[in-house]
C-alpha cells in the first residue's frame, strides 16, 4: 500500500498475532478517526478502497452527487459497472429492451452515468455480463488482500478470497467515486468453526442456513465473520462464496475465507488478475494473510457438519431453517418470538409440526448471487437428468453470469434442463428479488436457491423456501419439497 502508515501507537505490536480481517484493515488505514473528548477508543479509520462494483440499483444517485457537487472520478480503473438488479433475464432481452418501464430505465441511465464518468462498463450485451458478485470474482477483479466496496449487501460474497469486502450506502459510493477512501468502523470478528465433514448431497448453503438456524439472524450483526476449520479448506470457490454471501443473513457486515492454494489456483490466468510475471509474487503476499496461529476473535461459534442434512427454510427469516427430514417447529416460548413464529406461518400458509417434505411447490428458482455458479448448475443438473419438471411446475434455471451460462452450455447443462422442462434463461438476480420480470404471484410458493425469504421478496405475496440447488432441482421434479439423498436412482 502507498497510503502512510497509521499512528504506530494505535497499531497492534508487530509481533502479536492478528486475525486476517485485522491484517487487512491495518494494510488499508490511511488514518485513524480520533476519538472525541470521553469517548472510548475510536475503532473508525479512513480506509483505502482499492477495487469498486457498481450495478444499475445503487448507484444513479452517486453519480447525480458527483455532479452537484462537480467531483471527479479519482482512479477510474477501480471500479466497474454491470446491469443485474433490473434485467429481463428473457432470451430476447437484447431485442426487448424498454427504456419506457423503471426496469429499463435504470439499466439505460447507468450506462449514460459510466459514459460520461469514463467507468469501465460490461453492458448487457457483453459475454461477461452477469450479478456482480458473480461476475467480479470471474474477471479476477476480486482479489486476496484488497479493499472491495459495492452498493449492495451481498459484497461480503468476495471475502471468500480473503478481501476485505463490504456493502456501502449510495451517498458512500459518491465518496468511493470521488477518493477511494471511506471512513468506516473496525468491526468485531466472530470465527466460525466448522467441524466434521459435509455428507452426500450437503453443501456450503446448508452450513449456512444450519448456522443462522443455530445461531439466529442476528448471531454475527455489524462484525467480520470469518469462517475456518477442514471443511471450509476442502472447500471450492464457489462453496466459499455461498457462505461469505449468506454472512449478510446472520446481520454480519463481512464474511471471510483464508486465501489458500485453491484461492491462488483459482485467480491464475484470470483476466483482470496479475500478470504472470507479478503472480508469484502477488500469491507470495497472498499466503501471508491467513490469521495468525493464537490471533485473538472477539467471539467464536462453531457447527458440527457430521450428520448434517440438506437444510429448508420454513418461514421468513433465513434463521427459520430446519432439516429436510424435519418438521415445521412449534412456537417458542418468549411471547415476542412467538408472535413472529405465528406471523410467519400465517404469511407462508403452513402449520406446526407438518413435515417439511410435505410443502408443495408452485415454481422452482435456480440462481442468484448465492447459488448461481457452474458448480451449482452441476449439482441441479445432476438432479435433473433424466428427470421430468413435475406437473404444474415452473421451474427456472438463470445463470449468474453469461461466462457461467457459456460454461454451462460448454457441459451440455441447458440441454439437461431444457430437456427436463426447466427454462434457461439469460443471466441477472432474476427472481432472488422482484426488482424484474421473474416474479411469484401472489401466493405463490418457491423452492429457491437464494438467500432470503422475507414477506415479498420474491414478489408481493410470494412464499420462499430457501435450499440448496440439488434440493430445489428435487422439488422441480417431485413437486414438493424433497430430501435429494433419498431420490430413486433414474434408470440407465
Ligand atoms: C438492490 C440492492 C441494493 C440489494 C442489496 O443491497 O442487497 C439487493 O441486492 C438485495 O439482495 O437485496
Ligand atoms: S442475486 Fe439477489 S442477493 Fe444477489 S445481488 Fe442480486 S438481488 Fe442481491
Amino acid at each position: 500500500m502507498n497510503s502512510p502508515k497509521p499512528d504506530a501507537a494505535a497499531a497492534p505490536a508487530a509481533t502479536a498475532p492478528r486475525t486476517l480481517y485485522r491484517k487487512l484493515w491495518d494494510s488499508h488505514v490511511i488514518a485513524e478517526v480520533p476519538s472525541g473528548e470521553g469517548e472510548a477508543e475510536s475503532r473508525a479509520a479512513l480506509i483505502h478502497v482499492d477495487r469498486h462494483l457498481l450495478h444499475e440499483c445503487s448507484t444513479h444517485q452517486s453519480f447525480e452527487a458527483l455532479r452537484v457537487n462537480e467531483r471527479k472520478v479519482h482512479r477510474r480503473e477501480t471500479h466497474l459497472a454491470v446491469p443485474d438488479h433490473a434485467v429481463s433475464t428473457s432470451l430476447d432481452r437484447l431485442e426487448t429492451i424498454d427504456t419506457g418501464n423503471a426496469a429499463g430505465a435504470q439499466v439505460e441511465r447507468l450506462a449514460s452515468n459510466v459514459a460520461e464518468f469514463d467507468i469501465p462498463y460490461v453492458p448487457l450485451d457483453d459475454a461477461r455480463q452477469g450479478i456482480v458478485h458473480v461476475m467480479g470474482p470471474e474477471l479476477g477483479f476480486t482479489l486476496p488482500g484488497t479493499t472491495l466496496a459495492c452498493g449492495d449487501s451481498h459484497t461480503s460474497t468476495h471475502g471468500a478470497f480473503g478481501a476485505l469486502a463490504f456493502g456501502i450506502g449510495a451517498s458512500d459510493c459518491e465518496t468511493v467515486l470521488a477518493t477511494n477512501a471511506i471512513v468506516q468502523q473496525r468491526a468485531d470478528t466472530v470465527k466460525v468453526e466448522l467441524s466434521g465433514a459435509m455428507g452426500p448431497f450437503v453443501t456450503a448453503k446448508d452450513v449456512a442456513l444450519a448456522l443462522i438456524g443455530k445461531y439466529g439472524a442476528g448471531f454475527a450483526t455489524g462484525c467480520a465473520v470469518e469462517f475456518t476449520g477442514e471443511a471450509v479448506r476442502a472447500m471450492s470457490m464457489a462453496a466459499r462464496m455461498t457462505l461469505c454471501n449468506m454472512a449478510i443473513e446472520a446481520g454480519a457486515r463481512i464474511g471471510l475465507v483464508a486465501p489458500d492454494e485453491t484461492t491462488i489456483e483459482y485467480l491464475r490466468g484470470l483476466p483482470l488478475a496479475p500478470s504472470p510475471a507479478l503472480f508469484a509474487q502477488a500469491a507470495d503476499y497472498w499466503r501471508t494473510l491467513p490469521s495468525d496461529p493464537g490471533a485473538l476473535y472477539d467471539r467464536t461459534v462453531s457447527l458440527d457438519l457430521d450428520g448434517l442434512a440438506p437444510q429448508v427454510t420454513w418461514g421468513t427469516n433465513p434463521q427459520d431453517a430446519a432439516p429436510v427430514d424435519g418438521t415445521v417447529p412449534a412456537a417458542p416460548v418468549e411471547a415476542e418470538a412467538a408472535r413472529q413464529h405465528a406471523k410467519a406461518l400465517a404469511y407462508m400458509g403452513l402449520e406446526t409440526g407438518m413435515a417439511i417434505e410435505q410443502i408443495g411447490v408452485d415454481v422452482v428458482f435456480i440462481g442468484s448471487c448465492t447459488n448461481g455458479r457452474i458448480e451449482d448448475l452441476r449439482a441441479a443438473a445432476d438432479v435433473a437428468r433424466g428427470r421430468r419438471v413435475a406437473q404444474g411446475v415452473r421451474a427456472l434455471v438463470v445463470p449468474g453470469s453469461m461466462a457461467v451460462r457459456q460454461q454451462a452450455e460448454a457441459e451440455g447443462l441447458d440441454a439437461v434442463f431444457t430437456e427436463a422442462g426447466f427454462e434457461w434463461r439469460m443471466a441477472g438476480c432474476s427472481m432472488c428479488v422482484a426488482m424484474n420480470d421473474d416474479r411469484l404471484g401472489e401466493g405463490q410458493r418457491s423452492a429457491s436457491t437464494s438467500n432470503r425469504n422475507f414477506e415479498g421478496r420474491q414478489g408481493r405475496g410470494g412464499r420462499t423456501h430457501l435450499m440448496s440447488p440439488a434440493m430445489a432441482a428435487a422439488a422441480a421434479v417431485t413437486g414438493h419439497v424433497t430430501d435429494v439423498r433419498k431420490l430413486e436412482e433414474v434408470p440407465a
